[in-house]
């Protein structure tokens, strides 16, 4: 591949990365030099943040805090705005100004990416320099690989804020002499709706644009982790999890994980018009955890319960095979079982059902996928957090299960640090359930495997909550872990049992 490295200023001499460009990928990170695990890559600031994008929420333009009352809106523009007094009012001055010329919705809720972009287009003359960094991005309308999708998603959005704002604000222009929007170009509006569809990224209810974090490169086994730093401005601090070499791209993942290949790929697609070919997307058996797996039916003469899984999960339509009989699924059927499956999960899930309800729900679901598949990992991790005394040993089990397969999707801990660390909890308290249960003071040495175990999950947890902490508020659960801790200690204290915890 034709990769080009950006040239450099020396200021630039003692940054790990250096900005590439592939003509299929557009720019990303890539290592200047070796990095190491725990090594801080970039610290970045935003050059434009606003509301992120929802149906079910009133978002305050101004501080992007949820709105419970739906009446509380800016008296000019009508859109949601916490209050008068709101802290970062002045952040809305400018739009206001437009978006008062036609106080219309999207549909019936409010349209927060046609917000940013208008808020972005307002650059041109609040925040020059902001706007010649933005501007100077590549949007990929005319990439080969930009989807028809995507170009129609551009398309309607601009069409929108042509119609809705740009006109009235052309006449009132018009009328009053002074220019708002100098540029706002059909071809300008569609720059920039392009590269804030690709470059947004989310923190909470905010959509945030970095110069140089939004530069990342998506990958499903992301080298990365970034943390915003919601009470210092947004900043995003980027730091490595996996040793990096000279060389390899800098990566981040913009989809969640613990889902199976085809459902990260649609999300993907729809996000950011990507088709990721990462290792694990290339891989049926996702690093052998069988997320995507189905169970083979066979035939009526010959059940065969066999496992199928795709032949080529990057293909487009990829066929999907049993590796028992020669049963071939087309993908489109796999595709509308699992949608229907999926909401079938999430309606079960909601009705608020007892722990056996959703434990013989999870044994029908496993009729049809196979016991790993991700859509039965949910459902396994709801049974997980139910406090159901005597259900230790089965609910131990799932833990294990669950555990063993995010070490293989998140080796390095970069995305799934908060769900492991709630398993490691529980599996704490179930084995410590089952400690007391099976704890004779006369055969200590019968409960020392035990002990070891429990004292383990502890320092593996600290350590874990220890690295969260340095950058995001995760105080709660390294206090409950500490708690954990001391009363493990002082029950060790008690039966005399002395073991080494450092
Ligand atoms: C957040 S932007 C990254 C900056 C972008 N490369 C650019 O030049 O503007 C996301 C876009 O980068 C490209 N991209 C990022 N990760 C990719 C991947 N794994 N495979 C293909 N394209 C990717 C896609 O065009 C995507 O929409």
């Amino acid at each position: 591949m034709d990769e080009k490295v950006e040239e450099k200023s020396s200021e630039d001499n003692c940054k790990a990365y250096e900005i590439g460009c592939i003509k299929d990928l557009g720019k990303f990170l890539i290592a200047k030099k070796k990095i190491e695990a725990g090594d801080v890559i970039l610290v970045d600031s935003p050059v434009i943040s606003g509301p992120k994008c929802t149906k079910d929420e009133y978002i305050c333009v101004g501080c992007c805090k949820t709105i419970d009352d739906e009446d509380q809106r800016c008296l000019a523009c009508g859109w949601p705005l916490c209050s008068a007094d709101c802290p970062s009012l002045t952040v809305h001055s400018a739009e206001c100004q437009i978006l008062k010329l036609c106080p219309t919705k999207a549909g019936d809720y409010f349209s927060n990416d046609i917000l940013m972009i208008l808020r972005c287009l307002l650059l041109q003359t609040t925040q020059k320099d902001k706007w010649g960094v933005i501007i100077s991005w590549d949007d990929h309308l005319q990439d080969k690989n930009t989807s028809k999708d995507f170009l129609k998603k551009i398309q309607e959005k601009c069409t929108f804020i042509e119609e809705i704002y740009i006109k009235p604000l052309k006449a009132q222009e018009k009328i009053s002499g002074k220019p708002l929007l100098p540029r706002a170009s059909k071809d300008v509006i569609q720059k920039v709706c392009a590269i804030l569809h690709k470059n947004l990224m989310e923190c909470d209810n905010r959509q945030i644009l970095y110069p140089l974090a939004s530069l990342l490169e998506h990958n499903c086994l992301p080298n990365c982790l970034e943390f915003i730093q919601e009470k210092n401005n947004y900043n995003i601090i980027v730091k490595a999890v996996t040793t990096i070499s000279k060389g390899d791209h800098i990566t981040l993942s913009y989809t969640n994980i613990l889902c199976g290949t085809q459902e990260r790929r649609r999300h993907l697609k729809e996000l950011k018009d990507i088709c990721c070919f990462c290792q694990r997307c290339k891989d049926p058996t996702e690093f052998n955890t069988f997320l995507s797996a189905m169970i083979c039916f066979g035939t009526e003469e010959d059940a065969c319960k066999g496992v199928q899984l795709p032949q080529n999960p990057i293909e487009e339509n990829p066929k999907w095979i049993c590796n028992k009989c020669d049963i071939k699924l087309p993908n489109k059927d796999v595709l509308k079982f699992v949608h229907h499956l999926n909401k079938e999960v999430s309606k079960e899930l909601k009705k608020n059902p007892s722990y056996d309800e959703v434990n013989e729900f999870m044994g029908k679901l496993q009729l049809f996928l196979h016991e790993s598949h991700y859509l039965v990992n949910k459902v396994k991790y709801q049974l997980i957090q139910c406090q159901e005394n005597g259900r230790e040993d089965e609910q131990l089990k799932w833990c294990q299960e669950l555990l063993d397969i995010v070490r293989k999707i998140d080796p390095y801990k970069a995305r799934l640090g908060l769900y492991i660390s709630t398993l490691l909890t529980k599996q704490f308290e179930s084995k410590r359930e089952l400690l007391l249960q099976s704890f004779s003071p006369d055969q200590k040495e019968n409960s020392l495997t035990l002990i070891k175990e429990l004292r383990n999950i502890l320092t593996e947890n600290k350590d874990l909550l220890t690295f969260l902490c340095k950058f995001n508020d995760e105080e709660s659960l390294l206090k409950k872990n500490s708690e954990h801790e001391v009363i493990l200690r002082e029950w060790l204290m008690e039966q005399s049992i002395l073991i080494d915890f450092n």
